[in-house]
């Protein structure tokens, strides 16, 4: 077994019948979600909240029931994966493109469970380029806006077209010699008129699994 399977598979043990689920984005997070499908046809009642139309239609395919903001008042714990994480906790996301609503669902979220191979362990964030979610609008010179912030942004592109978010915008991979202040990045790239979101999440996760090569799962708990 692969160390994504492996910890997207362990994450169900923090899921207890009742529970609203966050279901998050991506390769190592698709075996949580299998898995729970499995379970719920084994009898677990759970909610799912998805945080892309991928997810969404996953989880539709595999019987896991699913509600929304509008029908629920918290959520008890997402499940996500990531695409960096530092020594301090702090995370890049939105490889897959669904950092919005991510952050969104993460945000709402009594427990964030970040599931992750050991890869994707750094000591500092910045290797892999910073997602920011764009209005189409002006996109040009929201990305003139971000430049300034010390980073190289590249449109994201599928086929040669710009790749397309959920929400209908497009996504700047931003890349950062390294990222020294991600919290306060966080905040002011957001003050930027287009930006709607970028791909930081500092130091809001409550636990990590992960996957090592030796097969072992690594459980590290966040104390702030
Ligand atoms: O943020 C994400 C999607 O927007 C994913 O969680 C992140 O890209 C990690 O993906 P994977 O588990 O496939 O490595």
């Amino acid at each position: 077994m692969n160390a994504k399977q492996l910890v997207g598979e362990k994450a169900v043990d923090y899921i207890k019948d009742g529970m609203v689920v966050g279901l998050g984005t991506g390769s190592t997070v698709y075996w949580t979600i299998q898995k729970l499908g499995q379970l719920v046809k084994e009898g677990l009642s759970i909610k799912g909240i998805p945080t892309s139309v991928r997810t969404e239609e996953l989880a539709k395919e595999l019987g896991i029931p699913l509600t929304d903001f509008a029908s629920v008042d918290r959520i008890d714990v997402t499940i996500d994966g990531a695409d960096e994480i530092d020594s301090e906790l702090n995370l890049i996301k939105g490889g897959g493109g669904a950092l919005l609503r991510e952050k969104i669902v993460a945000a709402a979220s009594a427990q964030l469970i970040i599931v992750a191979d050991e890869s994707k362990l750094v000591k500092q964030l910045g290797q892999f380029p910073l997602p920011v979610e764009v209005i189409p609008f002006g996109w040009e010179n929201t990305m003139k806006k971000i430049a300034e912030f010390g980073c190289q942004p590249r449109l994201r592109l599928v086929d040669d077209k710009p790749d397309i978010t959920d929400n209908g915008n497009y996504i700047l991979d931003c890349k950062f010699d390294k990222i020294t202040k991600p919290e306060q990045l966080n905040k002011e790239l957001n003050t930027i008129p287009g930006v709607v979101e970028n791909g930081l999440f500092p130091n809001i996760a409550n636990m990590f699994l992960i996957g090592k090569k030796d097969g072992k799962v690594n459980v590290i708990t966040n104390m702030r």
